[in-house]
């Protein structure tokens, strides 16, 4: 049971708790496949992975000047959901340190949340699937909320899931410009990881600090944050 007097630490999915970009660009390659398109390298791909599987297709069939109209956009979505969920965590693994880094937030009194603009349902298969679902108070989707990151209230709406609140203190942890300013919005501190998809020059000046490793996430950290807050 959350606390009701915890602070929360809310980790974004995709490019922050989670590599999901291999698993995300096989789906984006049979979904081109199946069009009779050739496929693209993961390197290409990855920088789009952050922002969802619409962006990805539009991306894809942009770079090969075919267009694409909502109808195929409808059913290139299904097909590349279908695909997603099936092969979810098959190559998707958390970044390195950061079960670790969890471990010591959870030892330390922090409650932990996941803040995604994924669907609801593909977060917690993910994450059921790496086993790491029961270390959340909520994993709070796209489609859980009215108004997804980068608003405030998809950060709030975590919050009130995970018995916390922006007054018993909250850290969010994202990759991107809408983890950014969905924190700053919300009235609490950010840290931009520097590996995820989309490390915008915006969110990295706008962000309280920039992390490199999750060995530098560490209870300490986090206080020190909450101490400053913005
Ligand atoms: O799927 C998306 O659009 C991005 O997901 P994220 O918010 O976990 O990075
Ligand atoms: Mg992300």
């Amino acid at each position: 049971m959350p606390s009701p007097t915890a602070a929360t630490i809310i980790f974004d999915l995709d490019g922050t708790l989670i590599d999901t970009a291999p698993d995300l660009a096989a789906a984006l390659n049979y979904c081109l496949g199946e069009a009779g398109h050739g496929t693209d390298a993961l390197a290409v791909v990855r920088p789009e992975a952050g922002h969802g599987a619409r962006a990805m297709l539009t991306a894809a069939y942009a770079r090969r000047g075919v267009p694409l109209d909502e109808p195929m956009m409808l059913a290139a979505l299904d097909r590349f959901l279908g695909y997603y969920e099936a092969h979810i965590a098959d190559a998707s693994r958390p970044y390195p340190g950061v079960v670790t880094a969890m471990d010591a937030l959870t030892e330390a009194g922090f409650e932990l949340a996941v803040c995604t603009n994924k669907r609801e349902r593909l977060a917690t298969v993910l994450l059921d699937q790496l086993g790491l679902s029961a270390r959340f108070a909520t994993i709070c989707g796209a489609d859980t909320v009215a108004h997804r990151k980068p608003h405030p209230d998809h950060i709030r709406e975590t919050l009130g899931r995970a018995g916390g609140s922006v007054a018993a203190g909250a850290i969010m942890i994202g990759d991107s410009a809408a983890d950014i300013d969905a924190a700053d919005a919300a009235g609490i501190p950010s840290i931009l990881v520097d590996f995820g998809y989309a490390p915008e020059a915006d969110a990295r000046a706008k962000a309280s600090i920039t992390l490199a490793d999750y060995r530098d996430l560490t209870p300490k950290l986090a206080w020190r944050l909450l101490a400053h807050r913005p």
